[in-house]
């Protein structure tokens, strides 16, 4: 509990205080025990750590909690909770818990969070949403009202009262400072902007593990009190006057639910007195963390509302809730992962019996599991999986899609590619280039042709001069063969000619083996010119080209000798 003063002396103030309270009421020095004394000018920093800090703990871990400010009216309650206008350093404890919740949200990145507002005031007994958007434009009667309805396990929900989710800081901040423009505040004597309601400035918190269908739900209250005032000392009517006796009333019910819990054996508390007590029945007596900021005026003519207070927290301080943890399990999440188990299980079926389907997949199916493509291919979860089930016709398709996907970056990738490294200036000439190299590569390409039409021809006229004289040679030779060689007697003629002729005959046996393989290639005129000059480089590069080359010299050369031996034969008969 927290004992905050507003008084601006700051020499020996502490000290002045206790004094103060000693000498006007001897017992209330026990009251003190676990109340802390802050001085304005330790400011709110030390009312933020002192009021908030284990609450704010236990939130994030799941409980509820609350933080209400009471005291008489100009004690210093909304700038405690809300905090003051002028300086940063004076922002109250809703916009510091703001910031610490969601400093501690962003650290935290093994759970899911959600924060929701809702900001609730109850003027003159009745409950207003400061949050709705009709606020500014309509009247306070024609607003829709807060109501309250409790459910069987004496719950407590609020009726027309807007939830809004807040994602970060500023978003949460955007949201009070909208709800404060719409508090009602008037002049009283004690206080120039008085706040003339109770108000509840509530954070929703929940969170979950990511893939766990428990999730738990925190709310923090963070309540601002409407100051009592005694009303024949400060001599106000009107309206200000019915305001006071609501104010007064509902703190009196207040007072009564404190008195009641404080009292051990109590059966009844009078919770549904006010709509107060009831909305913050769990703050008071139940499943809550909460803590009390006492503000007093310690100007001596407040003495007596000072030790109201002090009483007033003493009582509070004796009171024991007993916080739970709100752990539920969300049915939705539930089912959800039910329905995941039973596809897993079928699917497995599917594979263990062999079952094998064959029909087509529908157009929706087949439209189902390109969505199904996208959002997996989407996810940044590492871990995430695309879950098509054991059908191969779906997976087949899934792979497919993929593929189709993957081709089509490609090709946007080379367009995109292209039309980057596209200079409108510069395309035409470099075309034009490309031709011209291209032009000139078959230029080149067909005199390399020609060149080598023209060298097979040489060789094949050559071959053929060669065929025509061993053919001319043998036929002279058959000429002076008197009796011809019997057949089957191969050794015949080299007995009789010696060496010289079988060279001859050599020769006219190899360009009659030329000549076959000339038919069995299909002729060298008929083959394509890009066979001709395949079969030419196919030829130089041969391993046995250069004894191919050599035997055909030695070839050459004992043709020519074979001639003059024939010439000499020939003349020698002649002359028998
Ligand atoms: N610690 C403080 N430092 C400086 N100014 C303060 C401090 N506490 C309160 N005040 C000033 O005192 C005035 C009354 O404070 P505030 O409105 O917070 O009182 P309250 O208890 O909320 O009153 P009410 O019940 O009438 O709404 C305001 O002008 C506020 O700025």
């Amino acid at each position: 509990m927290i004992l905050k003063t507003k008084h601006n002396q700051s020499h020996g103030y502490r000290e002045v205080v206790v004094d103060l309270l000693q000498r006007s009421w001897q017992q209330f020095l026990g009251i003190f025990q676990g109340i802390f004394l802050v001085d304005i000018l330790e400011g709110q920093r030390t009312i933020m750590y002192a009021s908030s800090e284990s609450v704010l703990r236990s939130v994030l871990a799941g409980y509820n909690g609350t933080i209400f400010a009471y005291g008489q009216t100009g004690s210093g309650k909304t700038f405690t909770i809300t905090g003051g206008a002028e300086r940063y350093s004076d922002r109250g404890v809703i916009p510091r818990t703001l910031s610490h919740i969601f400093e501690q949200l962003q650290k935290d990145s093994s759970k899911i969070y959600t924060t929701r507002i809702s900001y609730l005031e109850i003027y003159n007994e009745c409950g207003y949403d400061l949050l709705d958007p009709r606020h500014e434009a309509s009247s306070l009667e024609d607003l829709p009202k807060v109501t309250i309805l409790e459910d069987p396990d004496q719950n407590i929900h609020l009726k027309n009262l807007s939830l809004h989710q807040a994602t970060t800081e500023e978003e949460a901040l955007n949201l009070l400072f909208l709800g404060d423009t719409n508090r009602m505040i008037a002049e009283t004597p004690m206080n120039q902007a008085s706040t003339r309601s109770h108000c509840i400035f509530t954070i929703h918190l929940s969170s979950k593990e990511p893939g766990s269908a428990t999730v738990r739900h925190a709310k923090l209250h963070l309540v601002d009190l409407a100051g009592s005032e005694r009303v024949a000392k400060t001599g106000v009517g009107g309206q200000l006057l019915t305001e006071a006796k609501y104010i007064n009333l509902s703190l009196h019910y207040l007072e009564q639910v404190i008195i009641a819990l404080s009292e051990k054996h109590r059966s009844h508390i009078p919770y549904r007195n006010s709509m107060m007590t009831s909305v913050l029945r769990d703050s008071l007596g139940g499943n809550c963390m909460t803590t009390m900021i006492a503000t007093l005026s310690l100007e001596k003519r407040n003495i007596d509302e000072s030790i109201s207070t002090c009483r007033f927290a003493q009582r509070v301080a004796l009171i024991k809730n007993e916080a739970v943890l709100n752990e539920e399990i969300d049915p939705r999440l539930v089912i959800i992962r039910l329905q995941k188990e039973i596809q897993e299980l079928k699917d497995e079926l599917a594979i263990v019996t062999g079952e094998r389907r064959t029909e087509a997949l529908t157009e929706a199916e087949l439209i189902q599991l390109e969505k199904l493509t996208a959002s997996f291919l989407e996810d940044q979860d590492p871990e995430s999986r695309l879950e098509v089930g054991a059908d191969m016709r779906k997976i087949h398709h899934c792979f497919h899609h993929l593929k189709k996907l993957l081709n089509d970056k490609k090709i946007l990738g080379k367009s995109t590619v292209s039309s980057e490294i596209k200079d409108p200036d510069c395309q035409e000439p470099l075309k034009e280039e490309e031709y011209k190299k291209l032009h000139d590569l078959l230029k080149q390409r067909d005199n390399e042709i020609n060149i080598l039409v023209n060298m097979l021809k040489k060789e094949k006229k050559k071959a053929q001069d060669a065929l025509h004289i061993s053919s001319m040679n043998r036929s002279e030779f058959r000429h002076s063969q008197s009796p011809p060689f019997p057949p089957g007697n191969p050794e015949g003629p080299r007995m009789f000619l010696s060496s010289a002729p079988m060279q001859a005959q050599d020769f006219s046996i190899c360009g009659y083996r030329s000549s076959l393989l000339h038919k069995k290639t299909g002729m060298r005129e008929e083959m394509s010119l890009g066979r001709q000059e395949a079969f030419e480089i196919f030829k130089r590069d041969h391993a046995d080209s250069v004894t191919i080359d050599d035997n055909k010299q030695i070839l050459k050369q004992r043709f020519s000798e074979a001639k003059a031996l024939g010439e000499s034969i020939n003349e020698a008969r002649s002359k028998i």
